[in-house]
């Protein structure tokens, strides 16, 4: 395990209080946080219920033993805790490399407060060194592919190892997107939402809260 991704996954469980309804993140350092969120309720015989973000965050989590419940039985999530795969200083970020994208935005949106694990290698003075993914139905993708083409975004199909297009959870597609030479990104997050067969994007704007660097043991708190 990375030290770093322990570290701040660490001080994301301190956060967590008793009786909480916490959103669970996927990727690695979301997976370290389920761990130890699963390891602390056990021992302090807490009662937590928590919402995942992908299937592979579901199984994980059930597998801890954490009370696992789908986002339509609860009607508040209090805390959700993820990863990032970068984050500008003013903790506006991009996920998505692990194509979760779509269920952690939704269970984000709906969150309280949100917590990004990370180490300073995702910290960047701005966004776009990570390719942006966007999550794309199925039926008519190569137009939206072509289009994005034509906007000079240096579209790339998302593949698994075996050469086949990834499909999401939800059964899109992701297509990854250069956005290294835009300058407005929330002209563009509107301009990729208003996009006929786009599901979702990447582009996180004001939606994390603290940011908790493992590897520095900062705690960086959105400002307004
Ligand atoms: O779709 C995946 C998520 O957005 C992850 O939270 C993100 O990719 C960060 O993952 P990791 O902690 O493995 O770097």
């Amino acid at each position: 395990m990375n030290d770093h991704k322990v570290k701040a996954a660490q001080m994301a469980v301190d956060l967590i209080p008793n009786q909480a309804i916490v959103g669970l993140g996927s990727g690695s350092t979301a997976s370290i946080f389920i761990d130890l969120l699963a390891k602390k309720a056990h021992e302090e015989a807490m009662d937590i219920t928590c919402v995942a973000t992908s299937g592979q965050t579901q199984q994980l989590a059930l597998g801890f033993g954490l009370k696992v419940v789908d986002i339509d039985a609860v009607d508040r999530i209090d805390v959700t805790v993820d990863g990032a795969d970068e984050v500008d200083p003013d903790l506006n970020g991009i996920k998505g490399g692990g194509a979760a994208l779509l269920f952690e935005k939704i269970v984000a949106m709906n969150s309280q407060k949100n917590i990004w694990v990370v180490d300073s290698s995702k910290r960047h003075p701005r966004l776009g060194s990570y390719k942006l993914p966007v999550e794309v139905v199925k039926f008519g993708v190569h137009h939206v592919y072509n289009y994005l083409k034509e906007q000079d975004l240096k579209p790339v199909y998302r593949q698994q190892e075996d050469g086949n297009y990834l499909t999401t959870d939800s059964g899109n597609y992701i297509i990854d997107i250069d956005i290294s030479q835009v300058d407005d990104l929330p002209k563009l997050a509107n301009e990729l939402k208003a996009l006929t067969g786009v599901v979702e994007h990447g582009l996180f704007i004001q939606v994390c809260d603290v940011l908790l660097v493992g590897n520095t043991g900062e705690a960086i708190y959105r400002k307004g």
